[in-house]
């Protein structure tokens, strides 16, 4: 569980860009959790607090209870718990051949080899990335870039994974494996984070959600409670999901996900034969 209390972050004195942010973040409930808001509302300052690369200005981070510890210490064992992927992927990319980098935080760590070429074997398959491994980094695409990016913290196995904006410069082929990708982490447990305010994709992935404006966490809670209210939004600088303003339009509720589609579909069909 992690908790933000009463959290305030400034770069430059007396002007906070968090503004007394308090937040729960992992109930069991939430498997996908979306931080909206538009360009400046502060989401990724609020990442950056959350693996200790700033600290709050006041109140502080909590993580399984405990608060964030800045020694090296401290920040070494966060970073087991949480793993951040930046907007912009060559933040993170330090090595000229794809799995070099994608090992070489593990063998940093001096983990066994063996353990290593696993974990890789498994991050390349779920990014489908099997092909690229020796190529050099320079040459991939950016939505390439961006997978490799995600398979050097997928393989450090972290509880946590925060993914700050992940569909910044990919086509729609990119955001389709995006969005199949967190399907995926999703299915297998990992617990994630994403920031964005591509409406849309944030919609189809998270099923829980923070809208952050203007430094402040001003609404949170399920598709249902968040989408709804278009002139929100808009105060907001965000806008309404396409699939839910097709919903309204057709005055059909708003289904959190297929399932509960096809219980709707398989009912109203029931109900026609009748
Ligand atoms: N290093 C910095 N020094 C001073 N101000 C900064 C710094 N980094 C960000 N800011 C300012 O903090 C505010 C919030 O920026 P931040 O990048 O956290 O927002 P964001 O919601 O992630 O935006 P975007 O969607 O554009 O990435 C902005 O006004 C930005 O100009």
């Amino acid at each position: 569980m992690i908790e933000f209390k009463n959290v305030e972050f400034s770069y430059e004195k007396g002007a906070p860009i968090l503004k007394d942010i308090n937040l729960k973040l992992g109930d069991t409930s939430e498997e996908v959790i979306g931080i909206l808001g538009p360009n400046g509302a502060g989401k990724s300052t609020m990442f950056l607090n959350l693996v200790g690369m700033l600290k709050p200005t006041k109140g502080e981070i909590l993580v399984d209870d405990q608060p964030i510890k800045y020694s090296k210490r401290g920040l070494n064992e966060l970073r087991r718990k949480i793993g951040i992927v930046f907007q912009n992927s060559d933040q993170q990319i330090f090595y000229s051949i794809v799995q070099d980098d994608i090992t070489f935080a593990l063998h940093n760590l001096g983990v066994e080899e063996s353990i290593i070429q696993e974990r890789l074997q498994q991050v390349l398959i779920d990014l489908d990335i099997v092909k690229l491994k020796d190529r050099p980094v320079q040459y991939l695409s950016g939505g390439q870039k961006k997978r490799v990016a995600i398979a050097g913290i997928l393989i450090l196995n972290s509880e946590w994974i925060l993914l700050d904006e992940p569909t910044a410069g990919l086509d729609p082929d990119g955001k389709q494996r995006m969005v199949k990708l967190i399907a995926l982490l999703k299915s297998k447990g990992q617990k994630i984070i994403v920031s964005s305010h591509d409406m849309d994709f944030m919609y189809e992935v998270c099923d829980h959600f923070h809208i952050l404006q203007d430094g402040q966490i001003v609404k949170s809670g399920t598709k249902d409670s968040v989408f709804r209210d278009e002139g929100f939004l808009k105060l907001c600088k965000l806008e309404q999901p396409w699939l839910v303003r097709i919903h309204e339009k057709l005055g059909l509720p708003l289904f959190a996900n297929e399932q509960e589609f096809n219980q709707f579909n398989n009912l109203a069909q029931t109900t026609t034969e009748k």
